[in-house]
């Protein structure tokens, strides 16, 4: 970022203040340089979002060659930073007059402005949904919610994903049940910033549910309605994999504001993916884009990137749907396996004479031990896959702040 020595002239004059003579060109030059940034299309290639399109640049003065320019963000990764502050400033000093530029970020989360009762104080209610198990789905969430929560945003995490709760694992949190109010509402449980709800915290983690779809959207409705969320500018709803009753209470009743589907590269999950985006457009949820999940493994020896599970699937979902690829995170073996201090957790089981290690998990603790590791998106050992966790969560809250603006207008 570009700085300057040089110092603010004096601008009143004794008795009533009037404009300075050059504040005419001053305010053409800074329509210069909005005009600069609008036609450099910042922010497209790094957020996936147009900085002008989503309100994104602030106040522009320009005074003695000095360009400060307010940069207005929904909670951005370093790394986005760095690169946004650079193309800013290329754009403003590309402008005759203008010799340094300041760049000054402000966080700014998307608010459509719209409330239901059973969410007075949520800003923006986010779905990700797989349309195939096991892909990775509500690691993705927790980590995203982790990384929204660790730049400063009010977070929370539902867990609706009635058939296989996991969040609380994820976050490291037992399946005790959560606090009541005086209004018999449920207190959710915060854990790295999150505030989180499981049906695993009311159920108990072994009662086997069968759960039909009245159940289902009852259910979904509590999980939303009966738990003092408090502000909240993002709430990250894990869905269980697939297109069933829990997507349908979700945007029947709740006014979601994107989804974000996530895949493995091969292609049967991808075109199971295809059939979840294509439930959200009907209801005319704004898809954000789509999170590639287990993206190649980068080996520890040869440090050759290997692409086990295939390559290409996102990039032709998202060309068919039109939607960006929000990030790909590599497959990571420490994921779930070490603390936080980086050391390897002994995995589960026993040792059997001749054969070796069994790893048949014999209690509750030894089955979710490996899993309480803190999620990669906090983790100083996160690797590639925490880069790519942070960047995919500022591109998402960009893109929401887009689907915002459209959906103010
Ligand atoms: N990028 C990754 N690298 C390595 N392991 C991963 C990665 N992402 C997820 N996993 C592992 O894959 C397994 C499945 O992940 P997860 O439970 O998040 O999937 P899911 O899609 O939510 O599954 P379900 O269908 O049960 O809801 C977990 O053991 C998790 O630790």
């Amino acid at each position: 970022m570009a700085d300057s020595d040089e110092t603010p002239h004096a601008e009143q004059n004794e008795g009533v203040p009037t404009a300075p003579a050059d504040a005419g060109r001053r305010d053409d030059t800074a329509a210069a340089v909005q005009e600069a940034i609008a036609s450099a299309d910042v922010g497209t290639a790094d957020l996936y979002a147009n900085l002008m399109a989503i309100d994104g640049v602030g106040d522009i003065v320009v005074r003695d060659g000095v360009a400060s320019i307010g940069i207005s963000l929904p909670v951005p990764s370093e790394t986005l930073r760095e690169q946004l502050a650079a193309d800013v400033v290329a754009a403003a000093e590309s402008v005759a007059g203008v010799e340094s530029v300041d760049v000054d970020f402000r966080a700014s989360a998307a608010d459509r402005g719209e409330r239901i009762d059973m969410l007075p104080g949520v800003k923006n209610v986010v779905a990700v949904a797989s349309g195939k198990g096991g892909v990775g789905k509500s690691t993705i969430a927790a980590n995203l919610a982790v990384a929204l929560a660790d730049t400063g945003a009010a977070v929370g995490l539902l867990d609706a994903d009635v058939y296989g709760p996991n969040a609380p694992t994820l976050l490291g949190l037992d399946e005790r049940q959560p606090n009541a109010t005086s209004d018999d509402e449920m207190v959710p449980r915060e854990s790295y910033g999150v505030r989180a709800m499981s049906m695993e915290f009311i159920t108990g983690e072994d009662d086997p549910i069968i759960w039909r779809g009245p159940l289902v959207d009852e259910f979904i409705k509590q999980l939303f309605g009966d738990v003092q969320w408090g502000e909240l500018d993002y709430l990250i709803v894990d869905l269980p994999p697939g297109t069933g009753d829990a997507h349908l209470s979700l945007v029947q009743h709740f006014p979601v504001a994107g989804a974000v589907i996530v895949t493995t590269p091969q292609e049967v999950a991808v075109d199971d993916a295809a059939r979840g985006l294509v439930g959200f457009a009907r209801h005319d949820t704004p898809v954000l884009g789509i999170v590639e999940n287990m993206a190649g493994f980068e080996c520890p020896d040869c440090e050759s990137l290997h692409d086990i599970f295939g390559t290409g699937g996102a990039d032709d979902l998202a060309e068919q749907f039109d939607v960006p690829v929000l990030g790909r995170i590599p497959l990571e073996p420490a994921l779930g396996t070490m603390d936080g201090d980086g050391e390897p957790v002994r995995p589960p089981g026993i040792d059997v004479p001749l054969v070796g290690r069994l790893e048949l998990p014999r209690t509750h603790e030894e089955r979710t031990r490996g899993d309480r590791a803190p999620p990669l998106a906090c983790r100083t050992d996160g690797g590639a896959a925490r880069e790519q966790l942070r960047i995919t969560a500022s591109r998402i809250a960009a893109r929401l702040n887009e689907a915002a603006v459209t959906f103010r207008k």
